[in-house]
């Protein structure tokens, strides 16, 4: 779980501590009139000035934050918890529970808040007591329709299923499993409520709907000051910087909760200027032969700060040519898709490149400015993931999500863009593509959605394509299917191919070379043929005989598991599970050691293995 917030927490809370101990720190009566000090500016007993009628500007100012704060805080809870049931119990429950409740606060949104807010106050006439049920109507639906919309979109995941094939009742469901993942939203809208209340009391009070003078609020002050404006402007000064100090606190305050209480992004504690750092090339780029594609040098990668030490990928090089297919291999959380995603200068949220360089066409991946990388992302540089159900865009059409992506790269009409949809459509093996073209990604089986994903990737003829396990989510006829496609790809377009794959039976048909990935590091590194036939490190081995081959032996499971970031051995990574194991291993950390040409191995033993 990250850290609170402190600063904005802080600020937030002593907001809210000097208008609770506002009765008790000595202040002048904030009613009592002084009239003839009228509009009098800061003195030692009224440090912030005097109002019109003389009355003492820093006592008002934190009365009235009593005042303020209370009936926008009770207001925006209020309207939180109730909403946030409604929404809940709507989008769960569906039917006629979500015509009560959803439906119903549909009809309230009709209304124009202020209208309403004016409704409301003249038939229970005006004061602080009226306006907490205004605000909370007012902001009752829009609390209902964030729970609402939370609810339908984690309803149908597989671990709501999972709870109810447990046989969690709905209560149980709506409660434990379904509110912690929609709290974030909520939160926000909590955020925004709340501050969006504090404008609304200061306005409708300002209208002289809100609290009845002489009480203090901040709205009224505002009100009050712009008849003064031009003889004591600072009187306007004061209660306009208290409520956007208070706005801004507490939407920081919010947000940083949410990303406290959310556990997906890793590390959004990496800081801007962190992130900006990164882009700074670490080396000046080695000469390379005419036909590499792609060459990474020295790439780490940490997860949240480098100087945390908790190294997902570390000192990672390789080169993948025109033509040539590098499948990286290794067991899940080995490193390969962190490694590969930041070598295209996408490292997700959280992760840090902090050493390397990744050249292509002599720039540096990870030194260019954004918008250099966009216009190389999607047109020299293209990618395939596992799901291609969840990389296609669920409410485009396939020909139109393919003639987008040549759109954004190339000058073309859009006519002209559909017509080439179809025709890689018809390159990656699509039956009558014309009509596949109009379907939606759900109306496609797997195998065609990934042909439609491969068309998509090189619709633009890249030069570089990083098939993430583009094979794991299909069926062995299929997989075989799309693995002939990317082969042919490769040899008739001289596509580079990098190719992240846990299945050595894979790697054996696709890839012309490998490199072995472990706990971030490159184990081995050789031609497919050599590797197979003679595995120069103790996991390659390992990794050999727990693949299930056809007449040979059972498999054999690896004992252990792969260590994670920032709990890696001292000396070699693979030291605790390897059965060739001495003394040195667990206390040298071993280079990656040149043993022949176009092979390499980080196994201090490489050479009696
Ligand atoms: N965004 C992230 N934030 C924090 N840790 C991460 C993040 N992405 C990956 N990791 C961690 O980095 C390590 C490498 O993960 P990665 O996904 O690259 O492995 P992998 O070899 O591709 O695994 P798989 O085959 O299961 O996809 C893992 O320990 C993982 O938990």
């Amino acid at each position: 779980m990250r850290r609170l917030p402190w600063v904005s927490a802080g600020a937030v809370g002593l907001i809210i501590l000097a208008a609770v101990l506002a009765p008790h720190i000595g202040l002048a009566d904030p009613v009592g009139m002084d009239v003839a000090h009228r509009l009098a500016g800061p003195s030692p007993t009224h440090p912030l000035g005097q109002d019109e009628y003389g009355r003492d500007v820093l006592s008002r100012l934190l009365w009235g934050a009593r005042t303020s704060l209370g009936i926008a805080f009770a207001a925006a809870a209020i309207s939180c918890v109730i909403g946030t049931i409604l929404g809940v119990v709507g989008g769960y429950v569906r039917g006629i529970a979500e015509l009560l409740t959803v439906r119903s606060m549909d009809v309230v949104l009709c209304f124009p808040p202020l209208l309403l807010a004016l409704l409301v106050v003249t038939l229970l006439g005006p004061g602080a007591s009226t306006l907490v049920p205004v605000l909370v109507i007012v902001y009752l639906p829009s609390f209902t329709r964030v729970a609402y919309a939370g609810v339908l979109s984690v309803r149908g995941h597989e671990y709501v299923t999972a709870m109810k094939v447990l046989g969690a009742g709905r209560l149980r469901i709506m409660t434990r499993t379904i509110l912690p993942n929609i709290a974030g939203p909520i939160l926000v809208q909590f955020s925004l409520a709340a501050a969006s209340a504090v404008v609304l009391e200061s306005g409708l009070s300002f209208l002289g709907l809100g609290v009845v003078p002489p009480a203090p609020s901040w709205g009224l002050m505002i009100g009050a000051a712009r008849g003064t404006m031009v003889q004591a402007p600072l009187l306007l000064l004061w209660p306009c910087l208290a409520l956007t100090v208070t706005i801004l606190a507490m939407n920081a305050l919010c947000d940083g909760l949410r990303d406290m209480l959310d556990p997906h992004p890793a590390a959004r504690r990496v800081s801007w200027f962190s992130r900006f750092r990164r882009r700074a090339p670490t080396a000046p780029l080695a000469r390379v032969e005419p036909d590499t594609v792609l060459d990474v040098r020295g790439l780490s990668v940490a997860i949240g700060d480098p100087a945390e030490g908790r190294y997902a990928v570390r000192d990672v090089s390789f080169q993948v040519k025109a033509g040539e297919t590098l499948a990286i291999v290794g067991e899940s959380g080995s490193g390969k898709s962190l490694m590969s995603l930041s070598a295209i200068g996408m490292a997700p949220a959280g992760v840090e490149v902090a050493a390397g360089t990744s050249g292509m066409d002599g720039a540096d991946l990870l030194a260019l400015a954004p918008g250099e990388l966009r216009k190389l992302l999607g047109d020299r540089i293209a990618m395939i993931f596992q799901d291609p159900g969840s990389s296609l865009n669920p409410v485009h059409r396939v020909g139109a999500q393919i003639a987008e992506a040549i759109r954004a790269h190339r000058p073309v009409s859009a006519a002209e863009a559909r017509e080439r949809a179809v025709a890689m459509l018809r390159n990656v093996g699509i039956p009558d593509p014309e009509r596949r073209a109009r379907a939606y990604p759900h109306e496609l089986s797997g195998g065609m959605r990934q042909r439609v994903m491969i068309a998509m990737a090189i619709a633009n003829g890249p030069r570089l394509l990083i098939a993430d396990e583009p094979t794991t989510a299909l069926d062995v006829t299929i997989q075989a299917q799309v693995l002939d496609l990317l082969a042919a790809l490769k040899r008739d377009g001289g596509l580079a191919l990098l190719f992240i794959t846990h299945s050595l039976p894979v790697v054996a048909e696709i890839a012309d070379r490998v490199a072995v990935m472990y706990a971030g590091e490159i184990l081995e590194e050789g031609p497919t043929a050599e590797i197979f036939a003679k595995p120069r490190h103790p996991y390659t081995a390992a990794l050999l005989r727990s693949a299930p081959q056809d007449d040979g032996p059972a498999p054999e499971g690896i004992s252990g598991t792969v260590p994670v970031p920032g709990d890696l051995p001292a000396g070699c990574v693979f030291a605790p599970r390897c059965d060739k194991r001495i003394e040195i291993c667990d206390e040298t950390r071993p280079s990656l050691f040149r043993i022949g040409p176009g092979r390499s191995s980080r196994c201090l033993r490489w050479a009696s293995l």
